[in-house]
């Protein structure tokens, strides 16, 4: 304890210690400008070393970025690069190409698939000589050889130097996107517009039988599969009607300049209505393959899907090609109503009921069964579209031009008038149930003409499916007498079973009606 003078003299005593002490490892005194101050950074031996590692790793930096920068713009400036990402069709089309080149099997590292990533027949495949085990399911799908995403593969294309290599999108864990990229070492770009037209040439010209399916991922279009072209005799409609459509088609993509003439836009709806299992999809299918368009799947019912992402879909088809949307009615039950988000039914006979508070009518069995098949635990219960986002999607401004659209119903009837309106459905057509003509048809693209009459006399006009035909004869397949002598008995045997059938519904709803008036409370009076 210090009394006040001893107390100062002891801070004045630790003040002249602590100068002596930055005295002896600064000699200076404070610097009072930069060279002094440099010297005096020089005069502490370790801040020194520090500086001088500062400089040095800054430099070594500095080179290192030169360097690289000074690569990319050399590789910039003589090379020419490109990216083909998964998703997309010229991806394919590279990977095609890049497996038919005589080089790319001097390689040694490669990624081998059963993926087949839309790649035609003349892609590299195993070969199997087991001619033992040429039925078994292994040959089902081919084993591809794909670029592999640990290597690079460098070689000579048309006298260049080409390196490829394939990247895989780690960030997205739910999809397998990769990434190809091609780097040619040339500073001329049609090099790259050649290569890439010889690819999409090989692709085509690989799939001239085959017609491509895409269907919706997200905002995007996703290739599902290739699938052979069905020649379009293979359905057998009534006479003209196959006529009909494929003409009205054929002359809508002849007739681009005729619409912009009369600012009438570029689009054909067609509604192809009517029982199931008549051909509805076939026709489509082999219009497709006729007319060399792709496919499009629209499916209203697909999980997440609003009007904003179905707007988006339908603006990003391509120019020329073929949407789908099957059982378009399926959505109505379901309830796409035209201003809110699928609550309630909006069929137009419904509404009508509704307004004149006659709505007592139960929903008929088929459209139970469907809201049924559409309830939650299916994606359907989801949707998020309204009527007026799909009219809007179907002719807004944003609408593609060119498109052929193609919707499906077997319940012409529950369709709002908006959506059938020509513009929207240029088009309508009824596919019925099989007449004689066409029972008699398809008995002979099974088997011969002489039993064809025979089995045509057998079947009832209008009452069978082409469908339920074709899973008949199928199981006579080398049986045609047969096939002819047991169509009375089948016939029988389908009437009985649609009878139990209809009896068993009946007696459904009947229990259903007794269970929900049970349920209801009564309204006091006796009558109730
Ligand atoms: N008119 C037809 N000509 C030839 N085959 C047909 C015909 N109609 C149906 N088929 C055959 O029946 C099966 C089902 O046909 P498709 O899917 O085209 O019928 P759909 O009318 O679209 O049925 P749904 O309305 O139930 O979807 C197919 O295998 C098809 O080959």
């Amino acid at each position: 304890i210090l009394n006040g003078s001893d107390a100062a003299a002891a801070i004045n005593a630790t003040v002249s210690n602590a100068t002596m002490t930055g005295a002896s490892s600064a000699p200076m005194g404070t610097p009072s400008d930069l060279t002094s101050l440099i010297a005096w950074i020089n005069s502490f031996s370790a801040l020194r070393d520090y500086f001088k590692l500062i400089i040095l790793g800054g430099a070594f930096e500095t080179l290192r970025r030169f360097y690289s920068f000074s690569y990319v713009s050399l590789v910039d400036r003589f090379y020419i690069s490109a990216s083909f990402e998964s998703d997309d069709s010229a991806f394919c089309w590279m990977m095609l190409w890049l497996s038919s080149l005589p080089e790319w099997r001097k390689f040694r590292d490669f990624t081998v698939s059963t993926n087949s990533l839309g790649l035609g027949s003349d892609a590299i495949e195993l070969e199997d000589n087991d001619e033992e085990d040429s039925t078994s399911r292994s040959r089902t799908r081919p084993v591809r050889y794909l670029p592999s995403y640990a290597a690079n593969y460098t070689m000579w294309y048309k006298r260049r130097w080409m390196r490829i290599t394939r990247t895989k999108e780690e960030s997205r864990w739910y999809t397998d996107k990769s990434t190809l990229t091609i780097t040619i070492l040339s500073r001329d770009r049609s090099v790259l517009d050649a290569l890439i037209l010889e690819a999409r040439k090989k692709w085509l010209s690989a799939r001239a039988d085959k017609i491509d399916i895409y269907a919706m991922e997200g905002s995007d279009w996703r290739f599902v599969s290739s699938r052979p072209k069905r020649p379009i005799n293979s359905i057998i409609l009534d006479a003209g009607v196959k006529e009909l459509i494929l003409d009205d088609a054929r002359d809508f993509l002849k007739s681009k300049t005729w619409y912009s003439e009369r600012g009438i836009p570029f689009r054909r709806g067609y509604l192809l209505y009517g029982a199931p299992g008549s051909g509805k999809t076939s026709i489509i299918h082999s219009l497709a393959g006729e007319l060399g368009l792709d496919i499009y799947i629209i499916s209203l019912s697909k999980f997440g899907l609003d009007d904003t992402t179905l707007n988006s879909l339908i603006s990003s088809l391509p120019p020329e090609c073929i949407a789908i949307m099957e059982d378009i009615d399926a959505a109505f039950t379901r309830g796409i109503t035209r201003d809110t988000a699928g609550t309630e039914l909006d069929d137009p006979h419904r509404r009508e009921k509704q307004a004149k508070g006659q709505d007592d009518e139960p929903e008929s069995k088929d459209q139970q069964e469907r809201a049924q098949e559409h309830r939650p635990g299916g994606d359907v219960g989801s949707t998020r579209i309204t009527l007026s986002g799909l009219l809007n999607a179907l002719d807004g401004v944003s609408a593609q031009e060119g498109r052929l659209l193609f919707a499906t119903t077997n319940r012409y009837s529950v369709l709002d008038a908006a959506l059938t309106r020509p513009g929207r459905m240029d088009l309508h057509v009824e596919f019925r149930l099989a007449s004689r003509y066409q029972a008699r048809e398809m008995f002979k693209r099974f088997f011969i003409l002489r039993l064809a009459e025979r089995f045509a006399a057998s079947i009832p006009e209008r009452e069978f499916s082409m469908a339920s035909m074709q899973g008949y004869l199928m199981a006579y397949k080398v049986r045609p007498v047969q096939a002819a002598e047991d169509i009375e008995q089948w016939v029988k045997e389908q009437r009985e079973e649609r009878e139990r059938k209809s009896k068993f519904k009946r007696n459904e709803f009947v229990k259903e009606e007794v269970k929900d008036s049970a349920s209801v409370p009564a309204a006091g009076s006796s009558e109730s």
